[in-house]
């Protein structure tokens, strides 16, 4: 098969790398003229794990290449995948003006039959939309298909050379046969639904994993009151089957450039049709929340943060990735920034994607885990890089100037800390959090 993916953001690249891997052409196309050149200098615009390795192997087998042409390639292909960006209006909405300008070009080099895939996040409705925008601007033949994509930042090869199942939302038997023929390599667990269903499934996927987070959350804050411990609380509802373990990690909440857009685009969905989704708006309240435990914790210890050295391990929103997009890191740093702390942050690969995406001003970024501890009053981890957890202890003791380590993803185990002379404070685990103030920790140092 010989196709065109528009947008070479984690969707596009990692489809197109995905598909030219299974043996098809493909030429990957984006308007963002910085990309395509860095992409033809032999470099990825994005850090996801194994994706510049395959994409070396794809270009030098010729079955992978960038343009910014989008007419050109369009016209030679028998499939485009749409992967352009779905951001949120101010009113949670999905912003389709990148999807319809997007179809519009597409239509217009349309040159025979094709059959153009969405694999953007769509509000409900879109693909038919989509369809109606083509009709208007050519005559030639074509089909719509919603194939919504699951994968994860980090582990997005991954995800997409070992997808869970393959969401196929058509309404024509012969782009059905096609897309089903395309996807058949990666998984025999195809699911056909109508377009309409493909759509609702993506948005129901991931605000339902964001209600599993929330969930967990409020049940960690409850744990904290209430003397229990959220990991153990976790472990023994994950083992029931029909619960399951995953998504059931306590933290500072979800950030990404997807769970907060989409639980909102959904949130805006229901409402369009006069549905209120009272779950789905508590979920996003309790996540916009939930960050603060970290800075909450900090003032509970100090009070006044006023001149004190705050370390922060980890900007991005998640490990393995440097996207910055609506981590909770930002919010975070901006509150202890506002409360007179000083800063010292660190992160394996995110930091200048941090330092550009939030215009934060007057952060000392350092260059490793230690850097950033020396002459530290208190330690925030905000991502659970393998850096911060196998960190030496006692090492770490020695450069901080007092041993407070609030542990924002519940990285650390018992076990490593009892020889250590940090206080530590995590999520939803109380009996770890040995002391309780300023005043007290000054007596223990
Ligand atoms: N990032 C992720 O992990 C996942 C994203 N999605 C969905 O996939 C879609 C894409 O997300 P990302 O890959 O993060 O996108 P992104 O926002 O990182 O990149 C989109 C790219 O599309 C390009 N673009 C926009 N309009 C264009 C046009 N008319 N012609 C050519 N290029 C154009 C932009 O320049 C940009 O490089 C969104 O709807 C998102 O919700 C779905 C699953 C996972
Ligand atoms: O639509 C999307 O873009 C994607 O959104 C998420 O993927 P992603 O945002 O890349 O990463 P996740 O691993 O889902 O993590 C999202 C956030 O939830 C947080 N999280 C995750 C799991 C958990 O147990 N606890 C928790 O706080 C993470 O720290 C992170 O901030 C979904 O998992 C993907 O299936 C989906 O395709």
């Amino acid at each position: 098969m010989r196709i065109t993916v528009i947008g070479t953001g984690y969707v596009g690249l990692v489809s197109g790398v995905c598909f030219s891997n299974l043996g098809n052409e493909v030429t990957c196309v984006d308007k963002d003229k910085s990309k395509i050149d860095m992409l033809l200098r032999g470099e990825v615009p994005i850090f996801e794990p194994g994706l510049k390795d395959l994409i070396e192997h794809n270009v030098s087998e010729n079955r992978l290449s960038f343009t910014s042409d989008l007419s050109k390639s369009v016209k030679s292909a028998e499939i485009i995948i749409i992967a352009v960006g779905t951001p949120s209006l101010p009113n949670g909405e999905a912003n389709l003006q990148y999807i319809e300008q997007a179809v519009r070009e597409v239509a217009v080099a349309l040159n025979g039959y094709k059959i153009i895939m969405t694999k953007s996040t769509v509000p409900v409705g879109t693909n038919e939309h989509i369809a109606s925008i083509m009709s208007e601007l050519t005559a030639h033949n074509f089909d719509v298909v919603s194939v919504p994509e699951f994968l994860r930042e980090g582990s997005a090869v991954k995800d997409t050379f070992h997808p869970d199942r393959i969401v196929i939302g058509v309404n024509n038997k012969r782009a059905e046969q096609q897309i089903c023929d395309l996807h058949k390599p990666l998984t025999e667990n195809i699911i056909v639904t109508d377009v309409r269903s493909a759509e609702m499934i993506k948005y129901a996927s991931n605000a339902f994993l964001a209600t599993k987070i929330s969930f967990i959350n409020e049940v960690a804050n409850i744990c904290e009151k209430v003397g229990a411990d959220v990991t153990m609380v976790a472990k023994g509802m994950g083992q029931d089957r029909r619960i399951g373990p995953s998504f059931l990690s306590a933290g500072i909440g979800y950030g990404g450039s997807c769970f907060p857009k989409d639980t909102d685009a959904l949130i805006q969905i229901a409402g369009n049709v006069e549905y209120n989704f009272k779950l789905l708006r508590a979920v996003v309240e309790v996540n916009k929340d939930q960050r603060f435990n970290v800075t909450n914790k900090l003032m509970d210890v100090y009070r006044d943060l006023k001149d004190k050295t705050i370390t922060i391990w980890g900007l991005a929103f998640k490990p393995n990735t440097d996207d910055v997009r609506e981590a909770p890191s930002i919010e975070i740093v901006e509150t202890l920034v506002k409360l007179g702390a000083k800063l010292k942050v660190y992160d394996p690969i995110a930091m200048e994607k941090f330092r550009v995406f939030s215009g934060i001003v007057g952060l000392e970024y350092c260059n490793n885990a230690m850097e950033a501890a020396a002459g530290s009053d208190a330690i925030c981890l905000l991502t659970e890089w393998d850096e911060f957890s196998n960190i030496d202890l006692q090492e770490l003791g020695k450069v901080v100037r007092t041993p407070v380590l609030i542990d924002g993803r519940n990285v650390f185990d018992e076990n490593k800390l009892v020889n250590s002379k940090f206080q530590y404070y995590s999520i939803g685990r109380p009996h770890f959090n040995r002391l309780k103030n300023a005043e007290e920790l000054e007596r223990v140092n």
